[in-house]
This record gives structure tokens, sequence and C-alpha cells, in this order.
């Protein structure tokens, strides 16, 4: 099973790599504003998951919300230390 950690890996490795095809290094040349929106979108539809779809469509959005963040990371230069040191 994947944990944040190892997913923020495997997208600094994309994002340093670029293979061909990869949806990370698409968003990242989209930039700061559009990953932006998407993270607004996916923070509602966690929303709406919790309220209307059910634990299990609830924990997928979660997931999705949890990869455009670490892809905002990615493109402001942040990592997951700098995140836990506030938590
Ligand atoms: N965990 C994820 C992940 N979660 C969400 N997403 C993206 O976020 C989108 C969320 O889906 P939605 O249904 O909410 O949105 P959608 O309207 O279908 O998608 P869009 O066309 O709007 O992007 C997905 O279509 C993916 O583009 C992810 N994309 C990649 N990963 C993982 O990231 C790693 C690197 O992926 P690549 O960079 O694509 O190789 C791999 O391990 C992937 O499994």
């Amino acid at each position: 099973m994947k944990t944040f950690d190892a997913l923020y890996a495997e997208l600094a490795e994309r994002a340093r790599t670029r293979p061909a095809g990869s949806g990370t290094v698409r968003a990242l040349d989209a930039g700061v504003h559009t990953i932006g929106k998407k993270i607004v979108e996916e923070a509602a539809e966690v929303w709406m998951a919790a309220e209307y779809e059910g634990r299990e469509k609830t924990a997928e959005e979660i997931s999705q919300l949890l990869y455009h963040l670490q892809v905002l990371m990615l493109a402001c230069e942040l990592t997951p230390e700098d995140v836990y040191r506030h938590l």
C-alpha cells in the first residue's frame, strides 16, 4: 500500500525525469494557478462524498485531493518535511 511519503517520492521522480504521458508532468507544466483550481475542485468532491456518497467514495476522493496537494507541493518546491513541521 502506498504512503504519503512514497507517493511524494514517486511524483518527485516524475518531475525530475519527465516521462512521456505523465499526468504529474502535465499538471506541473500547467502551473500553480491550474493546480490550485484542481485542489479546490477535489476538495469539493471530498465534501460531497463525505455528505452523500459513503466511506469508500470519500476515501477515494481524499486520495485524489492528497495527490493534487502533492503536485502543488512540488510546484512550490515544498517537501513533506516542510509540511510536517507545522503539524
Ligand atoms: N494518485 C494519483 C492520482 N490521483 C488523482 N489523479 C489525477 O486526478 C484526476 C482526478 O480524477 P477526477 O475524476 O476527479 O477528475 P477528472 O475530471 O476525471 O480528471 P481531469 O481530466 O479533470 O484531470 C485523475 O484523472 C488523475 O488525473 C492522480 N494521478 C496520478 N496518481 C498517481 O501518481 C503517480 C504518477 O502518475 P503519472 O504522473 O500520471 O505517471 C502514479 O502512481 C499514479 O497512480
